[in-house]
C-alpha cells in the first residue's frame, strides 16, 4: 500500500524514511479535486496512491491521473481525517507546488507502520494487494476479535504501569523481543474507545503519574516534541521536523507541576502523550493533528539530576532568577511565536501542569494573541461546575445559596473559585465582587484574609475577604460553615476524619469534591468521605475511586476530572475555527456536561455521567462550545453549520479500520 502524508519536509525530495520512497507533487485543480504526479525516480512496485477520508474507503488515485475528491467541501475547515486532503485543496494557486510526501508501505514495512498496519485484520484480497503472503498467519480476524484478544492480554497484567506499557507499545511499537504487542494506531483507539472506563486509569491519571516518576527507566521510543534550551533559536525548525504539519491541538508542559507529585522535568512528557490520546479517543480529533510537547528548562528534582537515566537537561529550572526568567520567557515566547508561525492562528494550544507562577502569567499573556487554554485553571474550573451544577439537584437551591471553602488556592482552587462567581453572578445579576464573597479558599498558610494581602500572589488576591485569620481547615469549616468543601492542595489525607466529620455536622447532605491527582495525592479517599459522613456525603474526586459498600449500600463516587471537558471543549473550537478561548465557552461546557446527567444516573447517586458515552458527551460539548464561538463572533469557519451535534459528530475521527481498496 502507498499512502500520502503531508510532510514537513520542504524541498520537494518527499523522503520520509520509509524503505522505498518516492515523492509526489500534489496539485490543487477545480475544486474538490487533485492532480497527483510522480517525481522521483524511485518508483516502486505500487504506483497508485491511497487518498484517506474518513468518511470513505480509502480513495486511489492512479498517478498523473485527475480524481475528484468525493463529497470535498469547499470550506476547508474541517476536522476528521479528511482535513489533510481539503487543506491542500484550499491552497490558492501560487501554491500550487505543494510539499506531500509518499512514503511505500506495503508487505513488510506496512505492518510496522503504525498509521496502516491492521495486523490480523488484513483480508485476502489486502494480503495479494499489499505484498502480506506469507508474513501474516492464515487467519483472518476483525478488529472487534482483536480489540477482545488485546483486552485479554492487557488484564494479564497485574501492575498498572505495565498494562500502561503494553498500550503504548501498542501506539508506539514495541522494542522488546520478540514483539508481544503489535504496533497499530487504530487499534490502540478502538480499544481505548471501546474500553473507556477501564482504560482511562491506565493511560492517564493514576498510573500515568507513575509512568511519568519512571519515563527515564521504562522510555523506549521518543514521542512528542522534546524542545529544550539547546534549541533555543531553533524552535522553527524543531517543529518541521515533526512529520505532521496540519496541527490542530498541542499540549504543551513544562513539566514544573506534574499532577500533584511536582517538578518531574522532561519526564512530564507522559502529561501531553495521555491528555492528547484522550483528544483522540475521547474527542475525536484526529490523531495526526496532535502535537505532544515538552519545554525542557531543566529540574530542580535533585532525584532525577542525579538518576543516570534522566532524559532531560540536567541543570537547575530557568525560573527564580531575574536573569534566568527572563531566558524562560524568551524559550516560551520563541515557542508560541514559531506554533503560530507554522501551524496558524486556529491552532490550539493546552497549557497543563505548569506551576503557578508561570501558568497564570502565560494563559494572562497569550490568551489574546493565540487559542490557548489552561486545563488546569480552566478545564478543572469548567469539570466542576457541571458537577455542583448536578448536585445542586440533588442537594437542592441555588449556587448562590451554597457557601464554599477551598483547600488549596493554585490554578484549580482559583480558577474553579473565579467560575464559579462567575456563574452566580450571570445567574443572579450580582456583581462578581459581591459572588466571590461566597467563596473562601485555604493556602498552606491558612484562609486568605484581608489582613494577608500584601504578601499574596496576585491570583489570590481577589479571595482575601474580611475575616479573623485562621489557620486549619478544621477551623475554617467551622468558622466559615461552608455546604461545599473543594480540595485543590495537590496534598493527599489533607480532608482528615475531624474535617469530614465537621462538614457531615453542618450539613445533611455536604458536597465534597478531592480533586487532587493522581490517588495518593487526594485529599480524602472516597471510602473516608463516605464512612465519614455515615453514606451522606456527595462525593467525587479527580483520580477514580472504585464504588464503596457502606452499611449495605452501594455509593459510586464520580469523577471530576477535565477529562470531561477539554476533549469536547478541543473539538468544538477545532470545528467552528475559533480563534480565542471565551470564559462563556467554558461555561458553555459546564452547562453542556451538567445536561448530559440523567434521571437514571441521579437515581444512582450520579453527578457526572458515565464515561463509557464520553463520545456522545464531548460531541454535546463541542456543539455547546462552537455555538458560543459563532455567538460571540470567534469562529472563522462559515456557514455555521445547521446542526453543530451532528457537525461534531461528524467531524469525529472514527478508528475502525478503513478498507484498501
Ligand atoms: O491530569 C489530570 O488527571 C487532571 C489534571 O489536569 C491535573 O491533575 O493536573
Ligand atoms: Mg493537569
Amino acid at each position: 500500500m502507498i499512502s500520502l502524508h503531508r510532510s514537513c519536509f520542504l524541498n520537494n525530495t518527499g523522503i520520509s524514511g520509509s524503505s522505498s520512497p518516492f515523492s509526489y507533487k500534489l496539485k490543487k485543480l477545480p475544486p474538490a479535486s487533485v492532480k497527483v504526479t510522480a517525481l522521483g525516480p524511485n518508483r516502486d512496485r505500487n504506483s497508485s496512491v491511497l487518498i484517506e477520508n474518513n468518511n470513505n474507503p480509502l480513495k486511489e488515485i492512479k498517478e498523473d491521473d485527475t480524481s475528484s475528491v468525493a463529497d470535498a467541501d469547499p470550506n476547508p475547515t474541517v476536522t476528521g481525517e479528511d482535513r489533510d486532503l481539503y487543506y491542500d485543496a484550499a491552497a490558492t494557486d501560487d501554491q500550487l507546488v505543494t510539499p506531500w510526501s509518499l512514503s511505500v508501505a506495503s508487505g513488510y514495512s506496512l505492518l510496522r507502520d503504525p498509521h496502516h498496519n491492521k495486523g490480523l485484520a488484513f483480508n485476502e484480497k489486502e494480503r495479494d494487494s499489499y505484498y502480506l503472503r506469507g508474513l501474516l498467519p492464515p487467519t483472518v480476524i476483525s478488529q472487534e476479535l482483536q480489540v477482545k484478544k488485546m483486552m485479554c492480554s492487557i488484564r494479564q497484567y497485574q501492575v498498572p504501569l505495565q498494562k500502561y506499557m503494553a498500550m503504548m507499545d501498542l501506539q508506539l511499537g514495541a522494542i522488546m523481543f520478540p514483539p508481544i504487542i503489535e504496533l497499530n494506531e487504530r487499534l490502540f483507539y478502538k480499544l481505548l474507545t471501546d474500553n473507556v472506563e477501564e482504560l482511562l486509569p491506565v493511560v492517564y491519571t493514576p498510573t500515568v503519574g507513575e509512568a511519568c516518576q519512571k519515563y527515564g527507566s521504562i522510555f523506549r521510543r521518543p514521542q512528542g516534541l522534546f524542545i529544550s534550551l539547546k534549541e533555543k533559536g531553533k524552535i522553527h525548525e524543531v517543529l518541521r521536523n515533526w512529520p505532521q504539519r496540519d496541527i490542530q491541538v498541542i499540549v504543551v508542559t513544562d513539566g514544573e507541576r506534574i499532577l500533584g507529585l511536582g517538578d518531574l522535568g522532561c519526564q512530564g512528557m507522559g502529561i501531553p502523550i495521555g491528555k492528547l490520546s484522550l483528544y483522540t479517543a475521547l474527542g475525536g480529533v484526529r490523531p495526526s493533528a496532535c502535537l505532544p510537547v515538552t519545554i525542557d528548562v531543566g529540574t530542580n528534582n535533585e532525584q532525577l539530576l542525579n538518576d543516570e537515566f534522566y532524559i532531560g537537561l540536567r541543570r537547575r529550572r530557568a525560573t527564580g532568577q531575574a536573569c534566568n526568567l527572563i531566558e524562560y520567557a524568551e524559550l516560551m515566547h520563541e515557542f508560541m511565536s514559531a506554533v503560530k508561525q507554522n501551524y496558524g492562528e486556529k491552532v490550539l494550544i493546552q497549557f497543563e501542569d505548569f506551576a503557578n507562577h508561570n501558568a497564570f502569567d502565560l494563559l494572562a499573556k497569550y490568551g489574546t494573541t493565540h487559542l490557548v487554554f489552561n486545563d488546569d485553571i480552566q478545564g478543572t474550573a469548567s469539570v466542576v461546575l457541571a458537577g455542583l451544577v448536578a448536585a445542586l439537584k440533588v442537594v437542592g437551591g441555588t449556587l448562590a445559596d451554597h457557601r464554599f471553602l477551598f483547600l488549596g488556592a493554585g490554578e484549580a482552587g482559583t480558577g474553579i473559585a473565579e467560575l464559579i462567581a462567575l456563574e452566580i453572578s450571570k445567574q443572579t445579576n450580582m456583581p462578581l465582587e459581591e459572588a466571590r464573597k461566597r467563596i473562601s479558599l485555604v493556602d498552606s498558610k491558612g484562609l486568605i484574609v484581608k489582613s494577608r494581602i500584601d504578601s499574596l500572589q496576585h491570583f489570590k488576591k481577589p479571595w482575601a475577604h474580611d475575616h479573623e485569620p485562621i489557620k486549619k481547615l478544621v477551623d475554617a469549616v467551622n468558622g466559615i460553615k461552608p455546604t461545599v468543601l473543594i480540595g485543590t492542595s495537590g496534598v493527599g489525607r489533607t480532608f482528615t476524619k475531624e474535617v469530614v466529620e465537621a462538614m457531615a455536622a453542618l450539613n445533611e447532605k455536604p458536597i465534597i469534591f478531592s480533586l487532587s491527582n493522581p490517588t495518593s495525592q487526594s485529599e480524602c479517599t472516597a471510602e473516608e468521605a463516605y464512612t465519614w459522613s455515615q453514606g451522606r456525603a456527595i462525593f467525587a474526586s479527580g483520580s477514580p475511586f472504585d464504588p464503596v459498600e457502606y452499611k449495605g449500600r452501594v455509593f459510586v463516587p464520580g469523577q471530576a476530572n477535565n477529562a470531561y471537558i477539554f476533549p469536547g471543549l478541543g473539538l468544538g473550537l477545532i470545528m467552528s475555527g475559533a480563534i480565542r478561548v471565551h470564559d462563556d465557552m467554558l461555561l458553555a461546557a459546564s452547562e453542556a456536561l451538567a445536561a448530559q446527567v440523567t434521571h437514571e444516573n441521579f437515581d444512582k447517586g450520579l453527578i457526572y455521567p458515565p464515561f463509557r458515552n464520553i463520545r456522545k458527551i464531548s460531541a454535546h460539548i463541542a456543539a455547546s462550545v462552537a455555538a458560543k464561538a459563532y455567538e460571540l463572533g470567534l469562529a472563522t469557519r462559515q456557514p455555521q453549520p445547521k446542526d453543530l451535534v451532528k457537525y461534531a459528530e461528524h467531524c469525529m475521527y472514527n478508528p475502525a479500520y478503513q478498507s484498501y481498496r
